[in-house]
């Protein structure tokens, strides 16, 4: 997720500044804030393949995959409420999002991380005593709610009180600990799918509580920021807390800049109206389409209903569960080689061996399922050897996921937005990415159903597509300060077109972001 709001420092100057208990309890609070957006994501598949569940809520799932041995295996988990069980979360978000930015700005990001904590709370409880499916979805819509409200002001809670020069490590770590949410979620899934008697799935959904709760309470406890206590005219008050923050006393500098920085942003009338001119095709060409291509990866696939699919191929309902905690590891650990890689290799050399590595491993597993499945999905018995090469493959596809476009897909645009567009582009880029895990939620199960293996085909192409979009279209933004983007722009074969000539050039930024 990105670390949205205002970048201080003028990229070469240093803020004194030490890893306080502040800066800690900011980072734990950020954390919570990418579990539990983990946890909502890896819960739903695992709950969804549970039997106790789908006699509960959806027991025409559950007949057709009980009795029903001749007809398409591809097709068994097709049901509308079904997926709406899982996709109408993101639908929530989406909306929310819109609200959360106005709380976020006129009321402060601790209200905005309250009402997202306490959402969340309500959603859990409401799914984990669900007795129909009414308080499911409610329950999934109050934490798509909640995490509209937690994206948005968690991340720019996070960029205003952490070290400037931690920034951007806690771009990624905010997408890290999404990914470790995905991974608890799922080894959750598998222990509690065994307890008897249809208390796993409430134990799974009501587990959402805990993180909560510490987001809950978080808010009421932690400080404000200075940026927006300077936002509110309080400087004085502002500069002790600043003080308090960073463990130093010679904290003008900053003081200066925070201050330039809100001073220019008040300036900022018509940020949508900005966005649309000229000068910012390139911005919002890439606030559009890296968000939607990130999803059309197909990454959520995986995410949401790895269990799923793994049944529909023929595992065992341990088995499916299994390989879906072995690919919320891979998920974890190749996001980690991005923290490491990002700034050694480059973004668009992740991007494109990231790209190509996802299109070869989504043609092998499409061509493995195939094989066996043919049209009909009807394999007989898999055998174990089969079922551990088709699990390597879309490891291979997670990890490729995971160290590009997975922490890309919000760490490029977060660089490349300058100031007076910065928090309307960014919104562009939540809700694109929303839209784009809504629609891939909701017809994910019917395009298995529909396509077969060649769902797999399917978004091999839009990788292909993404991959050459980014070669031909994308700068390399590694260790390019924001002022100096424009330069970038102007240099690019294709972009210069719009950003031409010194009436659109460098942005008076110097200061301020
Ligand atoms: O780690 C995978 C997860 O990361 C995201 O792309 C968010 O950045 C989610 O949509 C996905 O489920």
């Amino acid at each position: 997720m990105p670390a949205v709001g205002i970048v201080i420092g003028d990229g070469n100057r240093e803020y004194p500044g030490k890893l306080t208990l502040y800066v800690t309890m900011t980072c734990i609070v950020a954390a919570m804030g990418g579990l539990i957006f983990g946890y909502d994501i890896g819960i739903s598949g695992g709950v969804t393949t549970m039997e106790s569940f789908q006699k509960e809520f959806f027991p025409s799932v559950y007949e057709k995959q009980k009795n029903d041995h001749e007809s398409n295996k591809y097709c068994k988990f097709d049901s509308i409420p079904l997926t709406l069980f899982t996709s109408s979360l993101y639908l929530a978000a989406l909306c929310s999002c819109v609200v959360a930015s106005y709380v976020t700005r006129a009321f402060g990001r601790k209200l905005s991380m309250l009402l997202g904590g306490v959402l969340f709370c309500a959603g859990a409880l409401l799914n984990g005593f669900a007795t129909a499916v009414w308080m499911l979805i409610v329950g999934r819509l109050l934490l798509g709610f909640g995490i509209g409200f937690t994206n948005q002001s968690v991340p720019l809670y996070l960029s205003e009180m952490a070290p400037y020069k931690y920034i951007g490590a806690l771009n990624i770590g905010f997408q890290l600990s999404i990914t470790i949410g995905i991974l608890v979620a799922s080894v959750l899934n598998f222990f509690f799918s065994k307890i008897p008697g249809g208390w796993g799935w409430r134990l799974s959904l009501g587990g959402a509580v805990v993180p909560a709760l510490i987001i809950t309470v978080g808010s009421l406890i932690l400080p404000d920021t200075p940026n927006s206590m300077i936002e509110r005219g309080r400087f004085k008050q502002a500069e002790t807390k600043l003080r308090k923050i960073r463990g130093v006393d010679n904290v003008e500098d900053e003081m200066d800049d925070l201050i330039a920085a809100s001073e220019a942003s008040k300036l900022v009338e018509h940020p949508w109206r900005n966005l649309l001119q000229r000068k910012y095709r390139p911005h919002l060409t890439m606030a559009i389409l890296i968000p939607s291509f990130q999803q059309l990866t197909g990454i959520n696939v995986i995410m949401f209903y790895a269990p799923v699919l793994f049944q529909t191929i023929g595992f065992g309902n341990d088995a499916a569960l299994m390989s879906a905690v072995v690919t919320g590891l891979v998920n974890v650990g190749a996001t980690v080689v991005s923290i490491y890689g990002v700034d050694k290799w480059g973004r668009r050399f992740l991007f494109l061996e990231g790209g190509l590595q996802m299109l070869i491993s989504q043609v092998a597993v499409a061509a493995a399922i195939g094989a066996k499945f043919g049209v009909d999905g009807n394999p007989g018995v898999l055998p174990k050897w089969y079922a551990i090469v088709v699990v390597l493959f879309i490891c291979i596809y997670v990890a490729a996921f995971a160290w590009s476009w997975g922490p890309l897909g919000w760490l490029v645009p977060s660089e490349i937005f300058p100031l007076e567009i910065r928090s309307a582009a960014q919104s562009v880029t939540v809700s694109m990415n929303m839209i784009f895990t809504f629609i891939i939620a909701q017809v994910f199960l019917m395009m298995l159903c529909h396509m077969k293996f060649g769902l797999f085909i399917f978004f091999a192409f839009f990788v292909a597509v993404m991959s050459v979009f980014i070669y031909v279209f994308l700068p390399e933004t590694r260790g390019v300060p924001i002022e100096e983007m424009n330069q970038v722009w102007r240099s690019h074969w294709y972009w210069s077109r719009f950003v031409d000539g010194d009436e659109n050039g460098r942005v008076e930024m110097g200061k301020v972001h």
